[in-house]
């Protein structure tokens, strides 16, 4: 049998998501191993090796890709390095399943489409993790199944507790939006078309001189209204919430306070801190399945072209946080490789 001794994977960047990833696939998935760890910060990747048996530390990717225990990759470095890191492993022929944003700009992304494309078979899954959080995948569930008929508008609202020092206005578009970006054109099943940005008054706890909140609006290929509210300061919590308008009645997600509590004269729950809590029932099933559809030899999640699309959608984005107004999102056609 293939990978009898479990699924080889190289894990690249050992920063928040990539050491939470080296976690997840030692303690929490079945059939991986984690057998090469990299980062340029070697002490990093040395600690998290020296963890666990049968792991080697290095700190360039190609060595780690070119070693003969490694049979897919997870790339968690920063956007910017993710296209070098996803050359090599397609490269080796090796599956990958690699954070969002695949890569920050339109040309390296379709570097990184025509490169799978040669292969001739897709090797690429890009870390959406959405797809796999339960309430999102009830709530696509319920807008396939067409019982509320045609979705026409869609509310979403992404707050941090807070963004990390050197964090930008193009940012909380590419890293943050990209997020709402990919659960739009997933849920809906539509591209979206054009996007405007809206900047409101700053909060007085965003960093001097950036623009925090935003109010992004996108408008899809069959004409419905999304818009996302993104806020990188908000200082209470993390908290993720959608609502789709639909013809015949409305779905809302996000609210789940877990175990509601009163006391002291007040009930309510929880807001988690951050990401890492929210959706690590979602990290977990988006590595689970990538690491059940490799051994099968399948891909799972969204792929390269969705990369490419988001990329696309949050270059326009961008341009229209600095030009102003509404900016059309120019997609190449899209191939037939990628139904
Ligand atoms: N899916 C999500 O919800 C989610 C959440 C956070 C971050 N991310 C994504 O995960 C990726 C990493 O984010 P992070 O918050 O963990 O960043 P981080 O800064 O905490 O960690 C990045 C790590 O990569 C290392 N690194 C930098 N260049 C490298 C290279 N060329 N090769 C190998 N290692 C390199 C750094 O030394 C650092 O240890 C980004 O793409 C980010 O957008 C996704
Ligand atoms: O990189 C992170 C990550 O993608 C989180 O899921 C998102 O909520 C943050 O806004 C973003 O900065």
């Amino acid at each position: 049998m293939a990978f009898q001794r479990g699924l080889g994977v190289a894990v690249i960047g050992t920063g928040k998501m990539g050491a939470d990833h080296v976690r997840r696939l030692h303690d929490v998935i079945s059939g991986a191993r984690v057998t090469a760890v990299v980062d340029i910060e070697a002490d990093r990747a040395k600690s998290l090796a020296d963890a666990i048996d049968g792991c080697t530390a290095y700190t360039e990717s190609a060595a780690a890709i070119a070693a003969d225990d490694v049979d897919a990759v997870l790339i968690a470095s920063p956007g910017p390095a993710h296209e070098a890191a996803l050359i090599e492993a397609l490269g080796r022929d090796l599956p990958v399943l690699c954070e969002k944003p695949m890569t920050p700009d339109t040309g390296s992304a379709l570097r990184v489409i025509e490169a799978e494309q040669r292969l001739g078979h897709r090797r690429v899954s890009v870390g959406f993790m959405r797809r796999f959080d339960a309430e999102y995948v009830k709530l696509k569930r319920l807008l396939d199944s067409g019982e509320l008929g045609a979705a026409l508008m869609l509310h979403q609202r992404h707050r941090n507790l807070t963004m990390p020092p050197g964090f930008t206005d193009a940012m909380l578009i590419s890293s943050s939006v990209a997020h709402e970006v990919d659960a739009t054109r997933w849920l809906l099943g539509q591209e979206i078309a054009a996007v405007t940005v809206h900047k409101p008054a700053a909060s007085s706890h965003a960093p001097a001189g950036m623009n925090d909140p935003q109010f992004v609006l996108f408008e899809t290929s069959a004409g419905a209204l999304v818009d996302v509210e993104i806020f990188g300061h908000c200082g209470y919590g993390y908290q993720v919430q959608a609502e789709a308008v639909c013809e015949r009645g409305t779905v809302r997600i996000g609210d789940e306070p877990g175990p509601r509590v009163s006391a002291d004269g007040r009930w309510g729950g929880r807001v988690p801190p951050d990401y890492i809590e929210r959706f690590e029932d979602a990290y977990d099933r988006e590595v689970q399945a990538w690491v059940d559809a490799t051994r099968r030899g399948e891909v799972t999640g969204a792929s390269a072209w969705d990369g490419y699309a988001a990329a696309a959608v949050c270059e326009a984005g961008v341009a229209s946080q600095r030009e102003g107004g509404r900016i059309e999102v120019a997609l190449v056609e899209r191939p037939a490789f990628y139904p």
